[in-house]
């Protein structure tokens, strides 16, 4: 079933073509969305929410128009935007029980619900005081928080995870893998970053200049490589040496080391190997595919 259908959508503004042609379907589950800075992913979204009239094409949106039935689509669907919009004068729970009644939640029923979002989405005591004084992750967590507030079936993610440390980062892909798994709430998540979407996403997408260069499963651009990644504490000139010595194919990549698998022969080579030498073995795993490697190739084909 798709969520979300999109036949030769284009948007054109005076200068730029922000999304050209894209015919690309969403189902159930959590989806990226994946293109670097002005590949088109938020004027792609503002179309689907039914903010932005296309230039050409059509979309649906859980079975909805996106050019006559903007509002239903709202009503539907949770939209965290990239930028800071965030009044700072108001507290997270004012300003979430505010866009709960908003809604159409009567007033007891907001202010539950706001809770509850708020204590999903990991925003303590803090809920209680001026916006104005969060951190940036924090901001966000709100953010998050009005997006699930109506209860949505559908929810857009607009670079999410903008302006957070690393652990932050984590905490926030997390949170979205889970609503994704647990709330059962269908996601759209956007990210340059293509790296951080293959821990949370089933399906991804990736535009470039409105295009569409690629739509697959995730378990398709990370396909396991004939390849075993091998990393240990030190020594690793050493084992590079002995595991040639031994007619395997090794490089090195950093602190790893990359063995190409000739057979079942290849696993105990590594641990005769590293057992000989007296070396504490830290990593052996099958080497993968990364979405950035899928990416640069295929741009490099365009
Ligand atoms: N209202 C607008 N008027 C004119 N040009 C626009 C407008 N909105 C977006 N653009 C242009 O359309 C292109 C796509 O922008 P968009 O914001 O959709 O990209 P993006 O992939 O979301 O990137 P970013 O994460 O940097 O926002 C850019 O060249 C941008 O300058």
């Amino acid at each position: 079933m798709h969520i979300l259908a999109t036949e030769g959508l284009t948007k054109r503004f005076p200068t730029v073509t922000a999304v050209d042609h894209l015919t690309v379907t969403v189902g159930p589950g959590v989806t990226g969305l994946v293109g670097a800075n002005g590949a088109g992913k938020s004027t792609m979204i503002k179309m689907m929410l039914g903010l932005l009239a296309p230039s050409e094409g059509t979309a649906r949106v859980l079975g909805f128009d996106i050019v006559t039935q903007g509002a239903e689509i709202r009503r539907l669907v949770g939209y965290m935007p990239e930028h800071e919009c965030l009044p700072p004068d108001v507290s997270a729970t004012e300003l979430v029980v505010h866009l709960a009644r908003m809604s159409g939640l009567p007033r007891t029923a907001a202010r539950e619900r706001a809770a509850d979002v708020l204590r999903h989405v990991g925003l303590a005591e803090e809920r209680y005081r001026a916006i104005g004084t969060y951190s940036t992750g924090m901001k966000q967590r709100v953010k998050l928080a009005q997006a699930l507030v109506h209860d949505p079936k559908l929810i857009f993610l607009d670079e999410p995870t903008n302006g957070l440390d690393p652990r932050g980062r984590d905490e926030m892909l997390t949170l979205i893998r889970r609503i994704g798994t647990e709330f059962g709430i269908t996601v759209l998540v956007t990210s340059h970053l293509l790296g951080e979407l293959e821990r949370i996403c089933d399906h991804v997408i990736v535009i470039d200049a409105g295009r569409l260069l690629r739509s697959s499963d995730i378990g398709e651009f990370t396909q396991a490589t004939q390849t075993l990644t091998v990393e240990v504490d030190e020594g690793l000139d050493e084992l590079a040496a002995r595991l040639s010595g031994d007619g395997q194919t090794v490089s090195r990549q950093g602190r790893q080391l990359v063995v190409k698998v000739a057979g079942p022969g290849t696993y105990d080579a590594i641990r005769d190997a590293t057992a000989e030498l007296g070396l504490c073995l830290i990593r052996l795993e099958q080497g993968r595919h990364r979405i950035e490697d899928v990416f640069r190739d295929e741009v490099a084909h365009v």
